[in-house]
């Protein structure tokens, strides 16, 4: 793919989009991100360029990119420089980090919180804040979808990833999580004075604040409690680095961790209730799983959090866990995934420039013929182990991106959503939006635009 450096500088940089300026282009991408990178896929083919406001840089669609892209992190393509826009909202912490070894030390500790036990403890919180959500909703009604879900997710997170401090003042901590997902802005420099970033800043100062007294209580009772934040306090590496780092990488987990899997759930749910004949199988899977009512226990909608006939925590559901996979395909929340040229580089008879960004766009890679049958069907069963269609190139699925780099949280992600999902199918009919919501980027990812109402009654 790549030759030597002296023959670069003779070869063209990638085709872009004829006819759009600077800010037609961005207007363009700032209204529909998917629909104009899958425009540009289509008039252009797998390499092509883009320009958002003052950024050039290269969209690469296809498996064998994707590896490309993966493999060349930290090497010829660099991390933080895309990532400076998190740094007004938790400072140099994680990707953001200049220093390779402190944003791989960063990342590695953020592998490690969620796997075996410590994720089995989250997932197990999950249920328990989803059954007490649910108890709260009756026996019927309606709500908006990311209204409901938003409250939900950050109160997943805040309980365990910052525990019971945080968590009881979630009143307070949910509008400034808000304020930072709308100071999000992957193209504008981030310190204009915009009142969107004017927002951001009180945000983190005031989670700041929030944060630190619990630190302090935290490390003068030597705590152990069960949470990411303790897993951080405990950290000989970034305990060294200072409660800035500290307060920062918590802030950076619950935030990242909220608004993206909010947003895939809420997809994922839409696609299933718009889907009336697998639905129909996952609630049979469901049911299957459920642990069942202890006899003349009250109904459903009654029901204390703990108890009754839930889905346990760590059921098998392998038809919801294809249709969360098939929500990603179809409805990936991240527009595209971006680094930094440090140098030229060759790539099949292109030059992308030193300065320019190279990107990934799941969106348009998620529906490539070649790797998914009929891709725009929705169709879970495609992740069958008969078909396994996402195994026919270890890149072809990358909603939670890939190498060194790939999303920490995937694990508590996925069962994040399977207990969410599971739990409500259990205890109430759904109905699916009467129209079809609309994608909204207003908060750095991707996600159904409200109002989106589901209507709900308990099941027989
Ligand atoms: C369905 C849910 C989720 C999706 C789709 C998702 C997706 C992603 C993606 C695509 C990236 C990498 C972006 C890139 O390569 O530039 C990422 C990074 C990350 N994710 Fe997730 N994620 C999800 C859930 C979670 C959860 C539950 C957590 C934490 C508990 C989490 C924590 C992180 C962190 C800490 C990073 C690194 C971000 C940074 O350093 O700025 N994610 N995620």
């Amino acid at each position: 793919m790549t030759a030597a450096p002296r023959d670069v500088d003779i070869l063209p940089t990638p085709p872009m989009l004829p006819g759009l300026s600077q800010t037609s282009s961005m207007l363009e991408w700032q209204q529909d991100h998917a629909g104009f990178f899958q425009r540009a896929y289509e008039q252009l083919g797998p390499v092509f360029g883009v320009q958002l406001g003052p950024q050039q840089g290269t969209v690469l669609v296809g498996p064998r990119y994707h590896e490309f892209f993966f493999k060349e992190v930290d090497n010829r393509l660099s991390v933080p420089e895309q990532y400076r826009f998190v740094v007004p909202m938790f400072g140099e912490v994680a990707l953001a980090a200049t220093d390779t070894a402190t944003r791989r030390r960063h990342v590695a500790l953020m592998q490690s919180a969620f796997q075996g036990r410590r994720l089995s403890r989250y997932t197990e919180q999950a249920a328990d804040e989803t059954e007490q959500w649910l108890d709260s909703l009756g026996a019927n009604g309606r709500f908006d979808l990311w209204n409901a879900l938003e409250g939900l997710a950050m109160r997943i997170a805040a309980s365990t990833l910052l525990g019971p401090e945080v968590r009881a003042r979630i009143d307070d901590f949910r509008p400034l999580l808000a304020d930072l997902a709308r100071g999000m802005d992957f193209v504008l420099p981030p310190d204009l004075p915009l009142p969107k970033f004017v927002r951001r800043d009180r945000a983190r100062r005031l989670l700041t604040e929030m944060i630190q007294p619990v630190l302090a209580e935290r490390r003068r009772r030597s705590d152990t409690s069960p949470d990411f934040l303790q897993t951080l306090i405990d950290d000989p590496g970034v305990g060294d680095e200072g409660d800035d780092v500290l307060v920062g990488m918590a802030l950076m987990t619950i935030f990242t961790g909220y608004i993206t899997t909010c947003a895939q759930l809420a997809w994922a749910l839409v696609l299933l209730l718009q889907h009336p004949a697998y639905l129909e199988s996952v609630i049979a899977e469901v049911d299957a799983a459920r642990t069942p009512a202890a006899p003349g226990s009250p109904p459903a909608s009654t029901r204390p959090a703990v108890g009754g006939d839930r889905v346990p925590p760590d059921a098998r559901l392998p038809r919801l866990e294809w249709a969360l996979k098939e929500a990603i395909r179809l409805r990936p929340v991240m527009s595209h995934y971006a680094r930094y040229n440090r140098t030229d580089i060759e790539l099949d008879g292109y030059r992308l420039p030193a300065g320019w960004l190279t990107m990934l766009c799941p969106s348009v890679a998620h529906r490539l013929p070649e790797l998914f049958t009929d891709p725009d069907r929705y169709d879970p069963e495609r992740f069958s182990p008969g078909r396994a269609e996402d195994r026919r190139h270890p890149y072809a699925l990358i909603g939670f991106s890939g190498g060194f780099y790939r999303c920490p949280g995937s694990a508590f992600g996925m069962n994040e959503m399977r207990v969410v999902i599971a739990s409500l199918l259990a205890r109430f009919d759904l109905v699916a939006p009467a129209v079809e919501p609309l994608p909204s980027f207003d908060m750095g990812v991707t996600r159904p635009t409200s109002p989106c109402i589901i209507e709900y009654r308990t099941r027989n």
